[in-house]
C-alpha cells in the first residue's frame, strides 16, 4: 500500500548496510549501502558488469547476498519478507510477458495475482501509457517499446510501494520516458520509492531523486 503520512518520515523504508556480493570470483558489490524514505528515487548507476543488475536483484531478494544486510520498514531480510514482497514489485531487463496473450490479457493475468482489477482500470492504465490501441493485441505482434510500455503498465498496477525496475526506459522514445517520468512523479507524490538501474537518469534535479554511483 503506498503510505502517503510516511513521505515525511525521516525513518529510511528500505536500507542495505554493508552488502557484499561475488559473483563467481569477482568481489562485486564491496560494502554498498543506501537508504531509501518514502517520495525517493534512487537510481543506481555506473559502467556495464560493475553489479547494477546483481544489486537490484539482492534488494529484490532474488540474489542473496553475502555480508551485509537489507532492512524493509526496520526489519531485516528475509524475516520481513512476505510483508515486502506484498509491497515490491520487480522489473527485469527482460519483459516477462506471455507473447501469444494479449496485452490486456497480460496485464489481468498478473495483477489479479495480487488483487481485484476491473478491465476498465487495466484499459485506463494502459491509455495513460498511450498503447491502449494494443490492448487486444497479442504481445508477439508489438514493437519493443510497446512491449516495454506493457511491462511498465503491469508495475503501475500491482500498487506496491516499492517499484525496483532494471533500465526502465529501454526501448521506450522520448514521449514514453515523459510518460513514465509523470508517473514515476505521481508514484513518489503518494509516498511510493523507486530503485533504479540506470545508464539514462530519470527527473533529473528534482526534489527526492538520487543516485548511487557503483565503481
Ligand atoms: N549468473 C552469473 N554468474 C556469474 N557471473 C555473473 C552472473 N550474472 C552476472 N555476472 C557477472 O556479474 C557482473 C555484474 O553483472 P550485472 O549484470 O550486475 O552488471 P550491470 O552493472 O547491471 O551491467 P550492465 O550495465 O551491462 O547492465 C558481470 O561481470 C557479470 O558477468
Amino acid at each position: 500500500m503506498l503510505a502517503k503520512d510516511a513521505a515525511t518520515s525521516t525513518q529510511p523504508q528500505l536500507e542495505a548496510r554493508a552488502v557484499h556480493l561475488w559473483r563467481g570470483e569477482k568481489h562485486l558489490l564491496r560494502g554498498v549501502s543506501f537508504a531509501l524514505h518514502a517520495g525517493e528515487l534512487l537510481q543506481v548507476v555506473g559502467p556495464n558488469g560493475v553489479g547494477k543488475t546483481s544489486l537490484l536483484r539482492s534488494v529484490a531478494g532474488l540474489l542473496p547476498v553475502e555480508a551485509g544486510e537489507i532492512f524493509w520498514q526496520g526489519q531485516p531480510l528475509p524475516a520481513a519478507n512476505d510483508d515486502y514482497h506484498r509491497e515490491l514489485a520487480y522489473l527485469a531487463h527482460v519483459n516477462g510477458l506471455k507473447s501469444d496473450l494479449t496485452a490486456l490479457e497480460n496485464l489481468r493475468f498478473a495483477v489479479s495475482i495480487r488483487r481485484d482489477v476491473t478491465t476498465e482500470e487495466l484499459r485506463d492504465t494502459l491509455q495513460l501509457l498511450r498503447i491502449e490501441s494494443c490492448s487486444d493485441l497479442p504481445v508477439r505482434a508489438l514493437s519493443a517499446g510497446q512491449k516495454r510500455r506493457v511491462a511498465l503498465a503491469r508495475v503501475m498496477l500491482t500498487r506496491a510501494s516499492l517499484w525496483i525496475l532494471d533500465e526502465p526506459i529501454t526501448n521506450l522514445d522520448k514521449a514514453g520516458i515523459a510518460l513514465f517520468e509523470a508517473r514515476i512523479a505521481d508514484h513518489m507524490r503518494q509516498g511510493g520509492m523507486i530503485l533504479t538501474a540506470a545508464h539514462q537518469l530519470l527527473l533529473q534535479g528534482q526534489p527526492g531523486v538520487r543516485t548511487l554511483e557503483l565503481q
